[in-house]
């Protein structure tokens, strides 16, 4: 494991933003920290790279302590806040941090797949907020660290830059290295993802992979232009599975076998009842999400 945090406290004053928690992050394997606004996310990579001192609890990042000086080459982080020199070019300062390591990526290459070579002599403090970001995922990364955090890397960037991030951040995975990444894109966990930790008032709610956390197949849920409760007990006979019927909606249970939406099509068919929308398999993680942390505001 690269990441061990064990019964966790963060207090700020009367307020906990961490309550105890328990986690891991297996080596070589992208683990997703998902979790509202205030869950403790950010709270939970600052503690990791010793920028904040936990109130109990302790904290091993590959096999050391956070505030370790060892591990300065051997972790790369991207913070929300950047936390980067605003004065300097931004390609003088990547300059100088991939002189801070023995075998940095080629800058070249690096600032290319980021689209940072017209920035190269702009102020940090002159970039736009998406332009900051790759900048700043471009220092986490130039010191080919063994483990990277990344808080909410794609956050505020366009569709192209996203696609450019979830490339490298696949590359980095490929090539071995241990990431923790914070989103809101539950598409971009379910995508990227080994491991899931879903976090919510500073407690962690579920965790495990993608797979494990949609769990089984949920059926047909199909919506129709027709209120479908009157044919329920007739659907339950010709299907053989539990049928569950709302005004206008059919959730039909069990795996969505090709079968059994040849006989729901078969039988909207016969009564001429228009299907609206028709959805097989899984429930999403951002289902998931909602259904662990519910749907008020933080
Ligand atoms: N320095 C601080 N002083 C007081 N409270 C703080 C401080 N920093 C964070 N908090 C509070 O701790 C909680 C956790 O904040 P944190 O930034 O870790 O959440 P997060 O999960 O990263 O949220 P977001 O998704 O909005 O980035 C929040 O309620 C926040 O208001």
């Amino acid at each position: 494991m690269s990441l061990v945090a064990s019964k966790l406290v963060v207090r700020y004053g009367r307020h906990e933003a961490l309550a105890g928690v328990n986690l891991t992050a297996p080596t070589g394997r992208l683990t997703a920290l998902l979790g509202p606004n205030g869950a403790g996310k950010t709270t939970l990579v600052e503690c990791t790279v010793g920028l904040r001192q936990p109130t109990s609890g302790t904290l091993e990042v590959l096999g050391r302590a956070p505030t370790d000086r060892a591990l300065r080459t051997r972790v790369g982080v991207m913070l929300q806040d950047g936390g980067l020199p605003l004065a300097a070019p931004a390609g003088y300062v990547l300059r100088h941090v991939a002189a801070m390591h023995a075998n940095p990526r080629d800058l070249r290459e690096l600032s290319d797949r980021l689209g940072l070579g017209p920035l190269w002599r702009r102020p940090v403090r002159r970039l736009s907020g998406g332009e900051r970001q790759r900048f700043a995922l471009a220092t986490a990364l130039v010191g080919r660290p063994e483990l990277v955090l990344l808080d909410e890397p794609t956050a505020g960037l366009d569709p192209q830059a996203r696609l450019a991030v979830h490339d490298l951040v696949r590359e980095l995975r490929a090539d071995g290295a241990t990431i923790l990444l914070t989103t809101h894109l539950t598409h971009e966990a379910a995508e990227l993802a080994d491991h899931v930790v879903v976090l919510d008032a500073g407690r962690v709610r579920a965790s495990g992979t993608p797979q494990e956390l949609v769990g089984t197949d949920r059926g047909l849920r199909i919506l129709l232009d027709t209120d479908p409760t009157p044919f329920r007990a007739e659907l339950e006979t010709l299907l053989r599975v539990p049928v569950v019927a709302s005004p206008r909606l059919l959730e039909v249970q069990g795996t969505p076998t090709p079968a059994v939406l040849h006989q729901v099509t078969g039988w909207a068919r016969d009564r001429d009842v228009r299907i609206l929308e028709l959805a097989a398999g899984h429930r999403s993680l951002e289902d998931v999400v909602l259904a662990l942390t519910g749907r008020e505001l933080r």
